[in-house]
């Protein structure tokens, strides 16, 4: 029986992946098999030792301590793609809601209750209604920052709606590039994109790299009609210059998933309450693939979509699996089947692949291997966990 811990709320659809008769699921476990979340801030102190998986029904790992996972060999999984288009939509309505009078002329109707003449009502709404005139989206250029998942949903319904887009993207995958319509213009930096889009819509990770990344010199060099869209992150944007570039009138409107003190309340900014990924869709659509993901890890092995693990998939065989993390350094696989040899066990399929400073290795053998041959793997030097799958 594998145990999973979970924190915050995960769609049944998700859920329902684990069979029962397999998988205990509670939000209270003193020593799980692994830990399926979504955003709740987690701890190294939350992770105990028994925890062999972390699982994010999401796309951002920002949450969770991913280095100190990779050193105690946890691989931590996340779902690219699943809330995407759920981001997407909130984003086409974040760049309308920006643009056009509609939320201080839905507030100014709902101040209309106590009216209970209609003709009266029509002929006032007709009279106030300039006052409540926006731009349309046509025509208008769209800077996309962050070619992913979502940032080449984002580029693509912006050309359906008619506007010339741009993006900015320094380590855009290959499969992404091939997902990207020709007809975004790549911008060589970020300053260039912030100098002449209309519209720029954020769609990248929080690393050290990009923590603080729209801060106040990128914003002296923007048009000061520009609407920033964060649906990412906080921490990609200095909030304090974001103020002081709305007060300076250098930033028409700052439209973000991410309220902060200092943002709430202004007319020139619209908030939510991080609700891009909010979707019933979206929320199933996460918590399946985190699910199966994790499903897959624990009982053969198999590594989908990890952050911090190479990705691998060993077809089962006969025999049993021995998985096996260790540090990307030569000579111990080496060890490794020789301790396997050294016990007559005989190696029926075997697969190893390494990521930054991990190796991952998958070896079924032909017969059980014995405590005393598990034991000796794991003393060999810069072996980090050994597990033994039926
Ligand atoms: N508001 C929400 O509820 C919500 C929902 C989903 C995702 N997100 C956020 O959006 C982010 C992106 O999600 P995704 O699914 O598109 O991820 P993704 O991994 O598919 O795409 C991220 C892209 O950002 C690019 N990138 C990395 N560093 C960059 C930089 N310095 N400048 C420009 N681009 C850079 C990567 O190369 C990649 O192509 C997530 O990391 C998460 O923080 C927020
Ligand atoms: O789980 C959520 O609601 C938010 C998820 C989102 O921020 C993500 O990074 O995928």
């Amino acid at each position: 029986m594998f145990k999973v811990l979970t924190r915050n709320q995960i769609s049944v659809k998700g859920l329902d992946r684990l069979p029962r008769q397999q998988y205990e699921i509670a939000s209270e476990f003193s020593s799980p098999d692994a830990i399926l979340l979504r955003s709740h801030k987690l701890t190294m102190e939350e992770v105990s030792p028994s925890v062999m998986a972390i699982a994010r029904a999401g796309a951002g790992v920002n949450n969770i301590p991913v280095a100190d996972c990779t050193s105690r060999g946890i691989p931590v999984f996340n779902t690219p793609g699943a809330n995407a288009n759920a981001v997407k939509e909130l984003v086409i309505a974040g760049m309308t809601l920006g643009s056009r009078g509609i939320l201080n002329g839905m507030d100014y109707v709902n101040t209309l209750g106590d009216m209970t003449d209609g003709a009266e009502m029509s002929k006032l709404l007709e009279k106030e209604k300039k006052r409540f005139k926006g731009q349309e989206l046509m025509g208008k250029t769209l800077g996309v920052v962050g070619l992913g998942a979502i940032g080449s949903l984002v580029a693509r319904a912006g050309l359906d709606l008619g506007m010339d887009v741009i993006g900015y993207d320094p380590a855009l995958s290959v499969d992404a590039a091939w997902r990207l319509p020709s007809s975004v213009r790549r911008m060589e930096n970020i300053a260039s994109l912030f100098a002449r889009a209309d519209y720029i819509s954020l769609h990248l990770p929080v690393l050290d790299a990009t923590r603080g990344l729209v801060n106040a010199e990128l914003l002296s060099n923007c048009k000061p009609t520009l609407k920033l869209l964060n649906f990412a992150r906080e921490e990609i944007v200095d909030n304090a210059a974001i103020i002081e570039a709305l007060d300076a009138g250098r930033l028409e409107r700052y439209i973000a998933d991410f309220p902060a003190p200092g943002l709430i309340g202004r007319d020139d900014v619209i908030l939510m309450p991080h609700i891009g990924a909010s979707t019933d869709e979206a929320e199933e659509n996460c918590a399946i693939m985190a699910a199966e993901q994790l499903r897959d890890f624990l009982e053969n092995g198999n590594i989908k979509n990890s952050v911090n693990f190479p990705a691998l998939a060993l077809e089962r065989s006969e025999g049993t699996r021995i998985a096996i993390s260790n540090n990307n350094v030569p000579k111990i696989l080496g060890h490794v089947l020789s301790a396997l040899a050294d016990a007559d066990l005989n190696v029926i399929d075997m697969l190893n692949k390494s990521r930054d400073d991990v190796a991952y290795n998958l070896i079924d053998v032909a017969v059980a291997p014995s405590d005393d041959v598990i034991a000796r793997i794991r003393g060999i030097e810069g072996v980090i966990n050994v597990r033994v799958i039926a």
